[in-house]
């Protein structure tokens, strides 16, 4: 099934200059010469050929195209681009005498899964590569192309390494234990070293945990009782009339949602509705869901009305968010405050929300995570096989405290080692790999 050769369109599927139509798989350089005029069979590998596309004796299209001999290619076996016009139709068309003449369409991320198959690069690697591509600033490009260069790769073999001179250490005194030079196998000389082990794996998951923040954007729920200001407030932060003000109490309903770039921050905001107890039966679903929002946002901004002196439903949501990230915003400034709170002072119908623009990318620096931080996580997935590792660890480091026997404490050993290598998808079922490819795009 490897064996087959696959065609996809690797460029956007818009008109433009020129599109790349990339094939790969064993022999997809003779399959390629049956209908291209140019001479590519003895070609070097890495070189560009001029000539036309032909079906039958029919010129479909001027092209230039590049030939790639295994295993030092892209997918880590043979491939050919095809450079042809960049129309759409020119392009399907191209595509469609592939198709005819045998290769099959690729699957999502199928070029990248197999040059994980192949061994040319690792799951970490694979996911550095979609990350790239839906990058969305200049951190999550640094960290994607660290990734692709096989940063976490290096950081996860040193983990192994570790652990495997605290197993080999136990086995080695199991299976020999007159060996002379084995190091004396009491809890003392083993804790130490796991102790030390598990400080590095959990100070990586701690710096890995904000990185979905800079991948992904930071939500962002606007709260606050009725009338504050709240869709006033995202109308300013996003320049744009997006959320419906009026002066009239319980005009949100339902949630409105906008995405604004503050530098390198994106924020993923949620206007939500107003908070207050209600009989009206629309209104208290949109109230309900607001006060969940609260507990799942990564930042949360407290609108209150400034003009006026602090209610009962003010101080109900001050401690209901008081254990999030939060941002108290003190709204209605151009009227003159008549309140004794700390916050920032802004006015949302005037758009002088300068101040609070600045206090949200004081707290979320996330320059500093790429710029210091060397042994970073890049998802969810490999997070909690990191955390599961530590878990195990954590286990026979309990073990080793109480004096389990060492075969015991092997196996727990082993069950980390296990998290370690899934990270780098050395384990990786067919299922997860179909999961995880197909949320690649065509062409990749
Ligand atoms: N035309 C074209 N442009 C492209 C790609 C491509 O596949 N084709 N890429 C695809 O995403 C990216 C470049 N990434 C690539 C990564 C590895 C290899 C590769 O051939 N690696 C071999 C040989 C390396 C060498 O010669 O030193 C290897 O690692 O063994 C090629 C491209 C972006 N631009
Ligand atoms: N003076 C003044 N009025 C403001 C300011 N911000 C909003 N308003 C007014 O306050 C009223 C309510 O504004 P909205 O943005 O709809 O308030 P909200 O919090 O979204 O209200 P609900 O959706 O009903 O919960 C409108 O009349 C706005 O023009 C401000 O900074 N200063
Ligand atoms: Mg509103």
């Amino acid at each position: 099934m490897n064996d087959d050769i696959i065609v996809a369109i690797a460029t956007s599927r818009l008109e433009a200059a020129i599109s790349i139509i990339r094939l790969s798989g064993k022999d997809c350089i003779a399959f390629v010469q049956e209908f291209f005029t140019g001479k590519i069979l003895n070609k070097a590998s890495h070189t560009i050929t001029y000539g036309y596309i032909k079906d039958g004796e029919q010129k479909i299209d001027e092209v230039l195209v590049n030939i790639y001999r295994g295993k030092r290619t892209f997918s880590g076996e043979e491939m050919v681009e095809i450079n042809c016009h960049g129309g759409v139709y020119i392009t399907q068309k191209v595509l469609n005498l592939c198709l005819k003449k045998g290769a099959r369409m690729a699957e999502h991320g199928e070029f990248s899964k197999r040059a994980f198959l192949n061994g040319r690069i690792d799951l970490s690697q694979a996911e550095a590569i979609s990350d790239l591509i839906t990058a969305k600033n200049d951190y999550a490009t640094e960290l994607a192309l660290k990734g692709i260069q096989g940063n976490i790769s290096h950081f996860i073999e040193d983990l192994r390494e570790d652990l495997i001179q605290i197993i080999t250490q136990i086995e080695v005194n199991i299976d020999y234990p007159e060996y002379e030079d084995v190091e004396e196998l009491t809890a003392d000389s083993l804790l130490p070293k796991s102790q030390s082990l598990q400080k590095k794996m959990n100070h990586i998951i701690e710096s890995s945990k904000n990185v979905h923040l800079l991948k992904d954007g930071i939500s962002t729920v606007i709260i606050g009782k009725p009338n504050v200001g709240k869709s006033s407030l995202l109308n300013a932060l996003l320049n744009e009339d997006k959320a419906i003000v009026t002066d009239i109490a319980g005009t949100t309903r339902d949630i409105v949602e906008g995405t604004i770039r503050l530098d390198n921050i994106i924020l993923n905001m949620i206007d939500t509705a107003g908070i207050r107890d209600t009989d009206d039966i629309v209104e208290n679903i949109g109230v309900h869901k607001s006060k969940e929002l609260i507990h799942k946002a990564d930042l949360v901004l407290l609108v209150i009305d400034g003009s006026v002196p602090l209610s009962k439903e003010d101080e109900e949501l001050l401690e209901l968010s008081k254990d999030t990230q939060r941002i108290i915003v003190v709204n209605k400034k151009d009227q003159g405050h008549n309140i004794d709170i700390e916050g920032i002072s802004i006015s949302a119908r005037d758009n002088d929300i300068d101040a609070l623009i600045q206090e949200i990318k004081k707290r979320f620096e996330l320059g500093q995570i790429t710029a210091g931080q060397e042994d970073i996580l890049a998802n969810a997935r490999q997070i909690q096989l990191l955390q599961r590792a530590s878990e195990s660890l954590d286990n026979a480091i309990v073990a080793m405290k109480n004096q389990v026997p060492t075969d015991l404490i092997v196996t727990d050993l082993y069950d980390s080692w296990e998290n370690l290598k899934e990270i780098l998808g050395e384990r990786a079922k067919e299922d997860l790999l179909d999961e995880l490819f197909k949320r690649f795009c065509i062409g990749k």
